[in-house]
Formats: structure tokens, sequence, C-alpha cells
């Protein structure tokens, strides 16, 4: 937005509150900690002094009250003031110091009223060009020895609802606006001193002063950003909404919300029309193997800005059309290889000891030792097909286990260790004791292994689909495995899921040495959390710096870091001479570009441009107008 001059003359005045708003914590919690630092029944006092603290905050015992009981049970000294300002100096709430600007450019019209204390708040606050004379507080009591003993009581701060009186004495012009986490903030607005009350929490929600605010402020953008005043974010973060279907790791919304993002988790997949009705303002979604983002969708996402799939595999997902509307979607390439790999190498060798039937008579009931059908890996025949990164670590592993490894891919692809590649499928068929497949989840790949693909196996040969579903031609295998003609299949994936966890039928259950999981090969802790940080990272790096490295549909941009700069970000049309229409708008308005960078595909681009701090906001009206614009938009 367009940066208003230094030192604005403004007709509004704003109030903020010390504790848990300017900084993230309560200074005296802090001192506490210091003071204590030595003392057995520490904890026990901390405990009691937030207890103390938050009865003061909510109203419910006179502040009075409050801050002494709290200072007696503090028992500090004037010379712990100092590692106090020390410590609050790094706990300033993140969205304060990222909006240094804004206490440069309205110096003048900000004030801090805080029933904390002057000896703590000045030093701080005057970092942020709020000078002591502006800073209204309480003030310690010490003794000789420098022990602090008291506060002067004679401080209206130090009085219940005191910031009402010391508002009122202030007199002030113009729009009162206080921003403050505490019911002792909002009190000023209900007595009519004040005339807009932002509950502040960045840093704690409290209920009451939420309750009655004019406004929530999630952190100071949010702020800024209803008062159009200049900030460090275009548009706030807690604006952006992500929602995360099927079960995604806790992790991912932890990331996410942490980053200031709002996020909401459900636990199943979404059929298409309760979608469409979803995504309506949503300008994330984190999608796993289920949910289809089909094209009504992604026509009803109006706000759509990615798309995270929280696996490997994204067929799921109109790509294309996802890139035609300017929708960037990510996966997890890696995470879960190693869990697939890992259920595979399992299953080999639970299948060839032939363990689930010996495992199932034994549950019935029925003892039968036996080594019929039972049989090591050691020296036999791996068909692995599609080498790529579960092909590959498949590979590595099944040989060291003493397997003999073959390999078929459409791709050419380099052997690793002593894996013999066959030049078509049919030769793998035919020269393996275990097929396992591995292929990616392209269209093409429907019914891949059929009836003329499983009469090519070895008599007593073993499959295992970890894959995709439709790659297998269901009925085939269960008439391939009722003849005798298979020994044994694995099967984790189906034509058909279910959206959700329940009832599930399929026409291979209860044959003999038949493993059957519901779509688990990459559901590990392990794996999810994993992609829990690398997904979210992803969505991060685009949204809050405009990075598309490792798009799946995307042309990929790596950016550098920027500092003071804007950042414009045009996804458009990729037809002639739109660079030039961009830079042509941006000459118009007198920019001065300091780095662009632009990347294509036959269908979009995508060109990112960075300009001096000041820009007016009739550029931005003009580049979105440029036409075979499909998104624009503006990061700081
Ligand atoms: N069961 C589960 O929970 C999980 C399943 N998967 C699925 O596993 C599959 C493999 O994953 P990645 O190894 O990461 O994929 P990838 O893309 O690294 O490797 C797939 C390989 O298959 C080859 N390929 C494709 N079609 C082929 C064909 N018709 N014949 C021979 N080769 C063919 C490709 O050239 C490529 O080298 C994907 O379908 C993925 O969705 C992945 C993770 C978990
Ligand atoms: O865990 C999931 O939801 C899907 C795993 C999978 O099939 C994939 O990553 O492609």
């Amino acid at each position: 937005m367009a940066k208003q001059s230094n030192q604005t003359i403004s007709t509004r005045k704003f109030i903020f509150d010390f504790d848990s708003t300017l900084t993230q914590v309560e200074a005296l919690d802090v001192l506490a900690e210091l003071t204590l630092e030595n003392r057995e029944d520490r904890e026990e006092i901390i405990r009691k002094i937030q207890e103390i603290t938050n009865l003061g905050i909510d109203g419910d015992i006179s502040f009075t009250e409050s801050l002494e009981r709290r200072i007696r049970l503090l028992n500090a000294h004037e010379k712990d003031l100092i590692p106090l300002i020390d410590a609050l100096r790094n706990k300033i709430s993140k969205s304060i110091t990222a909006n240094r600007a804004f206490f440069e450019d309205y110096a003048d019209d900000i004030y801090v009223i805080s029933c904390g204390f002057k000896e703590f708040i000045d030093p701080i606050v005057s970092e942020y060009n709020i000078p002591s004379e502006r800073v209204f507080a309480n003030t310690f009591e010490v003794d000789a020895e420098g022990k602090i003993i008291g506060f002067d009581k004679e401080n209206v701060l130090a009085t219940h609802n005191g910031k009402i009186a010391c508002l009122r004495q202030l007199d002030l012009d113009g729009e009162v606006q206080v921003i403050g986490d505490g019911y002792s903030d909002y009190v000023m607005r209900e007595a009519g001193i004040a005339d807009k009350f932002f509950a502040y929490t960045e840093n704690v929600h409290r209920e009451k002063a939420a309750r009655n605010a004019d406004h929530i402020a999630p952190n100071l953008d949010e702020f800024l950003f209803v008062n159009d005043l200049p900030r460090n974010l275009s548009y706030p973060k807690n604006r952006i909404k992500i929602l995360l279907l099927e079960n995604v790791h806790p992790a991912a919304f932890d990331n996410l919300s942490e980053d200031g993002f709002s996020v909401e988790l459900v636990s199943h997949s979404l059929p298409e029309e309760e979608l469409i009705e979803r995504i309506k303002g949503v300008h994330v979604l984190g999608i796993r193997s289920k949910t289809q983002v089909t094209q009504r969708v992604l026509d009803a996402a109006d706000k759509l800005l990615v798309v995270g799939a929280f696996c490997i595999g994204t067929t799921q997902i109109a790509l294309e059309y996802a890139k035609e509307k300017g929708v960037v979607v990510f996966n997890a390439p890696y995470s879960n290889t190693r869990s697939v790999v890992e259920l595979a190498i399992g299953e080999i060798i639970m299948l060839m000891r032939s363990i689930f039937p010996r495992s199932t008579e034994i549950h019935g009931g029925k003892w039968n030792k036996t080594a019929a059908n039972s049989r090591e890996i050691r020296g036999k025949n791996l068909g692995i097909v599609g080498y790529g990164n579960i092909g590959k670590q498949l590979s590595v592993l099944a040989e060291a286990m003493g397997m003999r490894v073959y390999y078929y891919d459409v791709d050419e692809q380099l052997a690793l260790g002593n894996a013999t590649k066959c030049n078509t499928l049919e030769d793998l068929l035919s020269v393996s004791d275990v097929v396992t497949l591995h292929i990616d989840d392209n269209p093409a790949n429907k019914n891949y292994i059929g009836e003329r693909e499983l009469a090519r196996m070895r008599e007593g040969a073993y499959l295992i689909n970890l894959s995709r579903g439709f790659v297998v031609d269901i009925p085939a295998l269960g008439n391939a495995l009722k003849s005798g003609k298979l020994a044994g299949a694995a099967i984790d994936v189906y034509p058909e899921e279910p959206r959700s966890n329940g009832e599930y039928q399929t026409e291979l259950a209860g044959l003999e040495n038949v493993i059957l999981t519901p779509h688990i090969g990459g559901s590990t802790e392990e794996a999810q959390r994993d992609i829990a940080d690398f997904v979210p990272n992803k969505i991060m790096e685009y949204i809050n710096a405009g990075s598309t490295v490792d798009a799946v549909n995307f042309p990929n941009i790596r950016l550098p870091k920027q500092q003071n700069a804007h950042r414009f970000l045009h996804i458009h049309r990729n037809v002639p001479g739109i660079m030039a229409h961009i830079n042509k708008v941006l000459a118009e308005f007198d920019m001065n570009i300091t780095g662009q960078y632009l990347s294509t595909d036959p269908q979009v681009g995508y060109v990112i441009t960075d300009l001096d701090k000041d820009y007016n906001k009739e550029v931005v009206r003009a580049l979105r107008k440029i036409e075979h614009t499909i998104k624009f938009r503006v990061l700081y």
C-alpha cells in the first residue's frame, strides 16, 4: 500500500498496553522467574503470581490488590531490573518488531498506558520512538538497600481502573484507539474516554477482552490493516484462511498457525459438492490422496492461491486447470518414500513365509507348524516396476537382504548396486519371484497389470501393489490368486477407496495369503511428521515470499531474500509482450525496480518484481488491469 510520509499528522491517537501486547510476556512474571531462581518453592510462587496477574487483568480483583500481592511475593531488588530489561528486549511481540516503521512514522501519536512499571517499560519502548513523557505507568518504591518494597500509591495507575483516570487526564484530541490484551484496556472505551478498543491477541487471547472489543487484532498487521496505516505486510496473515483436510499431522496446523495464518482442520476428505461450498474464501487448501480438486472446485475457489498435497501423488488435483487459474500446487515427494519401502520389504517376507495364513489359523485356534510354502527371500528375484524414488530405495534395501533385483521403468533409469535393468515389462514379469509396483499415478497406468500381465508372471509368484489402486485389474488378480497362478499378494491401494474410515468391501477379502491394508504405505508417524513440515514450508515460502521452488504445476522461481522493498507477484498467460507491458506500467509510475525474476512454461508466466519501498496504489490497479493477467499479489 502507499506509504504515508514520515511523521504523519494524524487525527488518531494510539494507546498501547505494554505487557502481553507490546511484549509477548507479563514483565512481572519474568521478574519472578529471575528473582526466585534458586528458591525451592519457586514453581509454586510463580504459579501464584500468574494467578494473581490474571485475576487483576480480568478485573476479578482490584488492581491495587493484585499489585501489592505480587510485589510481596516477588522479593525483587533494583539490580534484578537489568536482566529483566534484557529479557524483555528479546520478547517484543513479533508483529510489533516487524512494524517498527509505524512507530517511527506515527511517533507523536503513540502513547503507552500500562499498569506495569516505568523502570522497565521506558528503556524498551524508547527503542520504538516512544519517549518517557508518553509512557504512563507505575513506579517502584525501593528501600535504602535497593530492595523493591512497594510502589507509588499516589499514581492513578496503581488504583482500580486507573487507566481510565490516566487517559482522562491526558485529554487527547482526535479519535482515541486503545490496543491491549486485557479488560483494563477495554474499560477506557467502556467509560467513553476512548473511541475504539482493539483486543490484541497475538500473545494471549483473553475472552473477556475479546468479547467486548470493537475489533480483535491477532497482531499489529491486522490493526494497521483495518486502520489503513502503513505496515510491513500488505495483507495480514491472519486473514489468510487455510483449510486442511484428511487428518494431516497436527504439526502442520502448528507450523501454519504459528506463522500467523488462520487454519481450520477437517479430519476427513470432502465430496465435491461440499468442497465447492467450503472452498469459498479459502486461500490455501491442504489435502492427501482422497480429495478430488476438480475443475468445478477450482471454479468455486474465489480466493485460492495454493493447494498443498500432503502426500506424493497429485493426480487427484486438476493440475493444468489449477495452473490456468494461477493456483500453485506443492506436494511432498520424498517424505514417505522410506515408509513405503519398509512396508514392501516386510510384505515380501510375510508373503514368502506365508505368515498371514499361519497367523489367521492360530487366531482361529489351529496350530499348523509347517514349512510348506515358506521360503527365504535370500537369492530370490525381486522385480520392481517403476524405478523412481521408492523403487530405487527398495532396490538397495532388497539387495542388502540378498535378493536379486530386476527393474523396469518407462524412463531411462540408472541401476543402483547390482540391479538388472529389464527392457520390457514382460521380461521383468517372467523372471521375478515377487513383482512389486511403484509406478506413478499417471491415469494412463490404469489396469496396467491385467489378465495378460498376470499370465506372464511365474507360477507361484507374488504381487505387491503400493502405488495406485487403478493400476491393477482387481477381478483379474482375484482369478490369478484363486487359480493358484499366484501364491499371494499384498494390496494397499484400491480402485475405489472410501473418503473416511468405516465399512469397506473388496473381492480380494478372504483369499489365502493376501495381505490387505487400507492405503497406509505412507502412513507412519515419521512420514506424516516430515510432510507436516515440508508442505507447510513450501506453502509459507510461496505465500510469504513468492517462491515456487518444487511446485508441481508451476514455473519454478527461487528468490533471493529481499529487504526494504516491495514485491509484486504477477501471474499471466504466456503470450508475447506481457513483460514489456508490466515494465511500461512500472516506468509510467516512476518505479525503481531493484530486482526482477521471470519463469515461464508454455501456458503461464510468473514474474516477480522487487521495488523501492514507496509505491502508489494506482500502479497496483494498472498492473491488475494488464490483459492476460491471471493473478496479481503484493507482498509487502
Ligand atoms: N501406498 C501409499 O501410501 C503410497 C503410495 N505412493 C505411490 O507410489 C508411487 C511411486 O512413488 P515415487 O517412487 O515417489 O514416484 P516417482 O515418480 O519417483 O517414480 C515413479 C516411476 O515410475 C515410472 N513409471 C511410470 N509409469 C510407468 C510404467 N507404466 N511402467 C514403468 N515405469 C513407469 C516413472 O518413470 C518413475 O520413474 C506413486 O504412485 C505414489 O503415488 C507413494 C507414497 C505412499
Ligand atoms: O497418505 C496418503 O494420504 C497418501 C499416500 C500416497 O499415496 C502418496 O503419497 O501418494
